[in-house]
């Protein structure tokens, strides 16, 4: 049965945050079939009646696929505006061709930073978002990498996916990564335990790991995303950080499964 809100009101709307490391493999290449698997998920959604934003991160990281002779340049910023230039029609094609397969159609939404900024820019951005869900077409998101300033990126998609959640007055938001979602130690530890539940001022950043990470290999980390988890949650809208390469993860959130980390007030 599909989850309803405290309110008991039915859910119609999430925001699904699909990051770099779900969506490649160990060689840092797209892995076709997951991209497959997250799309087949938003369209049983859709004929349940349940409308999804997804904010799919990994432009950078299919661009630097395409230019594996590498790029002339070695400044970070301008590499990451060529790759990511490159890299989003790249993952576009793959949204475009998988969602025509079900029937079903998409659009790409880019958004720097000052998208957000009340007032006109936020406006124009929730007519955006409201127009295309209003035609059953689903918007995919990401930061507008080749374009934003570096001084004033998101901290990273965890950040776009959580005002996109507020924007567009989300039931739900869904962060997807390559664990299963938070742990009391270590992931790779045995002894660690995945928390499945947790309220926002519950002290759990001690359990938190610094990852580094390579180039285009995405800007997240557990830290942001269980400090954007917190700040969806306080504005009521129950956030989930779970494993995007398991089968069914989005499903089974929506339909009460307990898979992954429920973040709530
Ligand atoms: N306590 C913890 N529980 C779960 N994952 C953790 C924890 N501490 C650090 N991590 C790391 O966080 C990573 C996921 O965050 P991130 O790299 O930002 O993913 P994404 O690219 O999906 O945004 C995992 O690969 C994991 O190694
Ligand atoms: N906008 C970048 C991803 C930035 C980001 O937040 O990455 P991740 O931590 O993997 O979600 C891209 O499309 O490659």
């Amino acid at each position: 049965m599909l989850e309803r809100l405290a309110t008991g009101k039915p859910i119609q709307r999430i925001v699904i945050k699909v990051g770099t490391h779900v969506i490649t493999n160990k060689d840092n290449r797209i892995v076709g079939t997951i991209l497959s698997k997250l799309v087949e998920q938003i369209a049983y959604l859709y004929e349940h009646g349940i409308l999804s934003v997804l904010v799919s991160s990994g432009s950078v990281i299919a661009g630097k696929e395409v230019m594996s002779r590498g790029l002339k340049t070695t400044d970070k910023i301008t590499r990451r505006q060529v790759f990511s230039a490159i890299g989003q029609p790249r993952m576009m094609r793959h949204y475009y061709n998988l969602f025509q397969d079900h029937g079903m159609r998409c659009a790409q939404v880019l958004a720097t930073k000052r998208d957000f900024d009340l007032g006109r820019h936020r406006d124009n951005m929730v007519n955006c978002y409201e127009g295309l869900l209003a035609e059953g077409v689903i918007p995919i998101a990401n930061e507008d990498d080749a374009v934003s300033l570096s001084m004033s990126t998101f901290t990273d998609n965890d950040e776009l996916a959580s005002l996109v959640a507020e924007l567009i007055k989300a039931d739900m938001l869904i962060l997807l990564t390559d664990t299963d979602g938070l742990y009391n130690g270590h992931p790779d530890d045995l002894e660690s335990q995945l928390i499945p539940h947790l309220r926002v001022n519950d002290p759990v950043e001690q359990y938190i790991h610094k990852t580094n990470k390579g180039e285009a290999e995405g800007r997240g980390g557990m830290e942001s995303k269980l400090r954007v988890a917190k700040q969806t949650a306080k504005l009521n809208i129950p956030t989930f950080i779970a494993n995007g390469k398991q089968d069914h993860v989005i499903t089974d959130i929506v339909y009460g499964k307990h898979v992954g980390t429920k973040v709530t007030l």
